[in-house]
């Protein structure tokens, strides 16, 4: 569903500032896959999002969605393909604009594709419905302006927009480290939820260890612009935090520096 083929990436090249933000990536998620990516700081994983994305272009290498080659491929042409949460609450809706208008704009972003009303359930039955897997009574406030909900209500309903067309990729941008403990818990258990039921292959940054153990079949450790650990499926049920920490200081030498990873 997903294959990245040696991507690489450097800002200000040929500069004091060059930096290699990615080595040479390759990934392959298959269909229904949910990969949770772990890093230190600077170690690409935003990067690797916005190059899926098309916010950021790869100097070298392939990303291929659904079997189709979307490099050359800008930012809006790629949406069609793709469902993104980031970390700010604020980010995935427009706060001005009711409930109903904002999942209006996520359902005509896809169209072409997926969704088509029926002619016995009309847009509003399909939207109620929809907001009900959320079990927050949002399905009752259908002409509340988005800007009135609280950060989790927000960040629950940008989860259901990105995923509202069935995406051929998810990507979820570290996006419960703005929340609270308890709406962060609440946001988790949805995205297993939406993501387990709707089978979406899913990318998910998280600074949060325990997170990234929980959720998903698959895992990878990023660091330095390098995926420098593959978890496989058979294998993630089993794996610790202290395990990761022991298999990052075998591949790097050294201890693993992130405090906010630890402490997530
Ligand atoms: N636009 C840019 N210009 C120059 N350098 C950049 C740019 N974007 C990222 N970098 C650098 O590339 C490296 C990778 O950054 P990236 O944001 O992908 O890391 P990250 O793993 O998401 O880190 P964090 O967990 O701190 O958000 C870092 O050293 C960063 O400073």
């Amino acid at each position: 569903m997903l294959k990245l083929q040696n991507i690489q990436k450097v800002f200000n090249e040929g500069t004091p500032d060059e930096k290699v933000a990615l080595g040479n990536i390759n990934l392959h998620l298959k269909p229904g896959d949910f990969v949770t990516i772990i890093g230190s700081n600077g170690a690409g994983k935003s990067t690797m999002m916005n190059m899926i994305s098309g916010a950021l272009t790869p100097d070298f290498g392939n990303i291929i969605i659904a079997n189709k080659d979307v490099t050359p491929l800008p930012e809006y042409k790629r949406s069609q393909y793709i469902g993104r949460v980031f970390q700010d609450p604020m980010a995935g809706t427009a706060p001005s604009m009711t409930v109903e208008e904002n999942l209006a704009i996520a359902y005509s972003r896809n169209k072409s594709r997926t969704l088509r009303f029926g002619v016995t359930k009309n847009r509003r039955d399909v939207f109620r419905t929809a907001l009900e897997r959320l079990h927050l009574n949002l399905e009752n406030r259908l002409s509340a302006k988005v800007g009135l909900l609280s950060g989790g209500e927000r960040q629950a309903l940008s989860l259901l927009m990105a995923t509202f067309t069935q995406p051929s990729i998810l990507l979820l941008d570290e996006h419960t480290a703005a929340l609270d403990p308890s709406r962060a818990e609440l946001i988790t258990q949805l995205t297993k939820e939406l993501v387990m039921q709707d089978k979406l292959t899913t990318l998910m940054v998280t600074h949060n260890m325990q997170q990234a153990l929980n959720l998903g079949n698959r895992l990878i450790m990023m660091d330095k612009g390098q995926i420098i650990l593959e978890v496989e499926e058979a294998r993630k049920p089993h794996l610790t935090i202290p395990d990761l920490m022991t298999e990052f200081e075998r591949i790097r030498g050294e201890k693993m520096a992130s405090d906010r990873a630890l402490l997530g």
